[in-house]
């Protein structure tokens, strides 16, 4: 595959086969612990829904998950643009896409692959589904059966049928034309427009900019056997013969001259730079095949500067692409309940889309990708992540849905929707993503101190293969090199620096500098220099002091507290020179700070005033506001114990400090968490529910983190160690690649 982040085959197959095959579970939401449990969901007590849904059948939407379900319907006969590779071949894209549904718009979303490539057989399958599902989302089926399918089911399913490869392709692809011909200062009606794929992509992407103006005549169409024109007798459908026009073009090469858009759902590299050379003018060129494009942006920039580019991926600026629909599409359908997702409700999602890329960007979304983001060439259409997405288009389209009387019930506060739609946004995705954007960034040479570990390897290979900076691996080649074999890595070893005592120029320069801060601590001369050589945390911490990288990932091979302690030994990381743990708790799409989870054993009041602070610093560089609360098993003063008064105390402290943050304390952390419950203390001075919590020591930090991550399945980021002059994060041993990738993602964020 090409592209900058160079994704290789092992990385997409591993990817899919850790932690457990496949990338979703399904997951209860109703407690099924006791015998009542048992009795209300199933028998006798699941009965009474029963009943009350036969009598009135729209109920169903209160009484099952329905009204919040989608199915994603595929026989593999258009995968991507890699063809008919069949329905089973096709469950990793139509698995990703119910991910894609639940990630972004919080929709269930389950794959369904018919083993069939008969339209009548995959029409009756999917029609008598319709109890199960909110609504239906056809994908990677082939023109021309998707026009018959989505037809019939349309006509008679009383749910969305959408099929996203034509309209939510033709959405996004509609969208990002209204902007890119703003920029170019063209008009739609007066473009000279070239379509390459003339399937279900194609077609219906083409249908709805004519809607929008585009002219017929200006419009060309082409296909594998070249240009689309009137008379053509080969490879037609009646689908094609609509858009054929009269032409001399016979091929993409005649079409492209003086076109000014190009839009391409075809296949890979179908376009070459020659005709790129011929278009217009301030060419648009959409290169929308998956996985690789008709024409890469590098290969379309060199010959035209003034292009303006997108494609369908994640890897360049302006991914047209329909993630950027299907999700907002159908949250917004059903939330309305609605019978269908028609016409007026796909051109509300276009127009919000293009106006939303026009607004000022946020900071969390610049944070997010790391540049500031601004309507012009390289941003043309929002980006995947934006955290506006969630509650700007599918109000569009459920207010739309409701004009043209689709909606099975409209919603009546439309402001309470949206703020419904806010708390549905998991803010993992956007944390990480700026965390990453920002490591990017730095472009930090990043020390992996544990060279023996194959974890820290495959995340030493992730880390300089996705771009985000050099991997400087400490440990003995030959190991390096087997381990990484051992991986399916070979090739990477060659990509990787390994630094060991053995191989590095510093090696005095480093013994001296540590006998020189150890003398005076009983450390005599030839421990110290044996210490620099043998004891990896150490001589890693002293190429980042020295300057021979930028910052330092360890910890995976052994426990903190030793780890700490050995880098202590090189820079100071305790609790008296301001060092503080801070470990992110994400879950159920909210994010809590935890502190002090690595330095301070047993803090006092002025101790948990500095955590806090600390806390207040990372939320901060996580795009939040911070709010603290110290915990304790009391509430402000009740019941008093000798355990809670230094919690009682830390707000005082911050009091005198003046601290520019909002905290209070103590309290239980039900009261902390649950604005309900914090209610009741109707003084306390905390806007909302606290997103840091300041615990009384580390043994209770970590007990908590541990027991949220074992119990609540929650993701642990952490902990993150903030105050120490150089950027040095320690995982835990328990640290998946995927972690270690994120703690050396985080050490890159504050490397100088
Ligand atoms: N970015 C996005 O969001 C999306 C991108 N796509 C991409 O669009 C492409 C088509 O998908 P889809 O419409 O579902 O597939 P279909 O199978 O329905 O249609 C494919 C069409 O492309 C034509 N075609 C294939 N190769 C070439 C070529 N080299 N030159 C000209 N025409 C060609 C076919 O021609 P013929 O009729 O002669 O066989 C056919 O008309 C895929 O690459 C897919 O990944 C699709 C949906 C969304
Ligand atoms: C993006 C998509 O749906 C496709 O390429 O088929
Ligand atoms: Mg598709």
């Amino acid at each position: 595959m090409s592209g900058k982040n160079k994704i290789t085959r092992e990385e997409a197959l591993s990817y899919h086969l850790e932690p457990t095959p496949g990338k979703f579970e399904i997951t209860p939401t109703t407690p099924m612990t006791t015998q009542r449990d048992l009795s209300l969901a199933y028998s006798p007590g699941v009965a009474v829904p029963v009943e009350a849904i036969a009598e009135n059948p729209e109920t169903a939407y209160d009484y099952t998950v329905k009204g919040n379900m989608v199915a994603v319907i595929s026989n593999g006969s258009a995968i991507l643009g890699l063809g008919n590779l069949g329905a089973l071949a096709s469950k990793p894209v139509m698995e990703g896409k119910a991910v894609l549904f639940k990630k972004f718009a919080d929709v269930n979303a389950v794959d369904i692959e018919l083993d069939t490539m008969e339209a009548d057989e995959i029409i009756k399958a999917v029609k008598l589904m319709e109890p199960t599902f909110g609504g239906i989302n056809l994908e990677d089926i082939k023109a021309p059966e998707c026009f018959i399918i989505e037809q019939a089911l349309k006509e008679q399913m009383d749910i969305p049928v959408f099929h996203d490869d034509q309209h939510g392709t033709a959405v996004i692809c509609a969208a990002g034309l209204l902007n890119a011909l703003e920029i170019s200062g063209k008009k739609i009606e007066d473009c000279k427009i070239v379509l390459n794929g003339a399937g279900a992509a194609g077609i219906a992407c083409l249908e709805l900019i004519k809607t929008m103006g585009a002219r017929n005549e200006n419009c060309i169409m082409c296909d594998t056997k070249g240009v689309i024109y009137k008379g053509r007798t080969e490879g037609m459908n009646q689908w094609k013969s609509a858009h054929a026009i009269e032409t001399t073009a016979r091929t993409l090469e005649d079409a492209m001259e003086g076109a000014d858009v190009f839009l391409g759902v075809s296949a890979k590299g179908a376009v070459t730079q020659d005709m790129v050379k011929s278009m217009a003018d301030n060419p648009v060129i959409f290169a929308m095949a998956n996985p690789d494009p008709e024409i890469t942006p590098e290969e379309a920039h060199e010959v035209r500067e003034d292009a303006i580019v997108a494609t369908g991926r994640s890897d360049y600026p302006n991914q047209v692409n329909n993630v950027l629909g299907f999700p907002y599409l159908f949250r917004g359908a059903l939330d309305i309940h609605a019978r269908a997702i028609n016409d007026e409700m796909k051109i509300a999602c276009a127009e919000a889309l293009a106006k939303l890329a026009r607004e000022d960007v946020p900071d969390e979304v610049a944070m997010a990708y790391g540049r500031k983001l601004s309507f012009g060439r390289d941003y043309i259409i929002p980006t995947p992540f934006d955290p506006r997405l969630i509650h700007v288009i599918p109000p569009a389209v459920a207010k739309a849905g409701m004009e043209t009387g689709v909606a099975r019930r409209p919603i009546i506060d439309m402001e309470a929707y949206v703020h419904s739609l806010r708390a549905r946004m998991d803010p993992t995705a956007t944390i990480l993503q700026s965390i990453h954007a920002r490591a990017r960034k730095a472009q930090a040479r990043m020390i992996f101190a544990e060279g023996d570990d194959l974890r820290v390897l495959r995340a030493a290979v992730q880390y300089q293969r996705s771009g985000t900076g050099t991997s400087i691996v400490v440990g003995r080649e030959n190991e390096v090199r087997e381990n990484l074999e051992s991986a399916g890595l070979g090739d990477a070893f060659r990509e990787l620096t390994v630094v060991n005592a053995a191989n590095t120029k510093h090696l005095d320069a480093y013994r001296d500098f540590l006998y020189k801060r150890l003398q005076r601590q009983g450390v005599d001369r030839e421990d110290a220099y044996k210490m620099a050589a043998r004891d990896r945390h150490v001589f890693a911490a002293l190429m980042l002091v020295h300057g021979h990288g930028d910052a330092l990932v360890t910890g995976v091979t052994r426990k903190s507290a030793h780890v700490l302690e050995r880098i202590n030994k090189v820079v100071d990381a305790t609790s008296e020179s301001g060092a503080v743990g801070i470990t992110a708790v994400l879950n159920k799409g909210k994010i809590v700070l935890l502190g002090d989870t690595l330095v301070h054993e047993w803090p006092d009041e002025n101790d948990l005033a500095d955590i806090a602070t600390a806390g207040a610093g990372v939320a901060r560089s996580l795009g939040l506001d911070p709010r603290v609360a110290f915990c304790s098993f009391s509430t402000f003063g009740y019941p008093v114990s000798e355990r809670s008064q230094k919690m009682h105390v830390a707000p005082q402290v911050l009091d005198a400090r003046g601290a520019d943050f909002e905290y209070d304390g103590e309290m239980a952390v039900d009261v902390a968490l649950n604005a309900s419950v914090m209610k009741k203390y109707d003084f306390c001075r905390l806007s909302g529910p606290a997103n840091i919590l300041v615990m009384p020591a580390r043994h209770s930090a970590s007990i908590s983190i541990k027991l949220l991550q074992e119990m609540g399945g929650a993701t642990v980021i952490g902990p993150i160690l903030t105050g120490v002059e150089h950027p040095i994060q320690v995982c835990s041993t328990t640290a998946t690649v995927s972690d270690i990738v994120n703690m050396a993602a985080l050490a890159a964020c504050s490397a100088k």
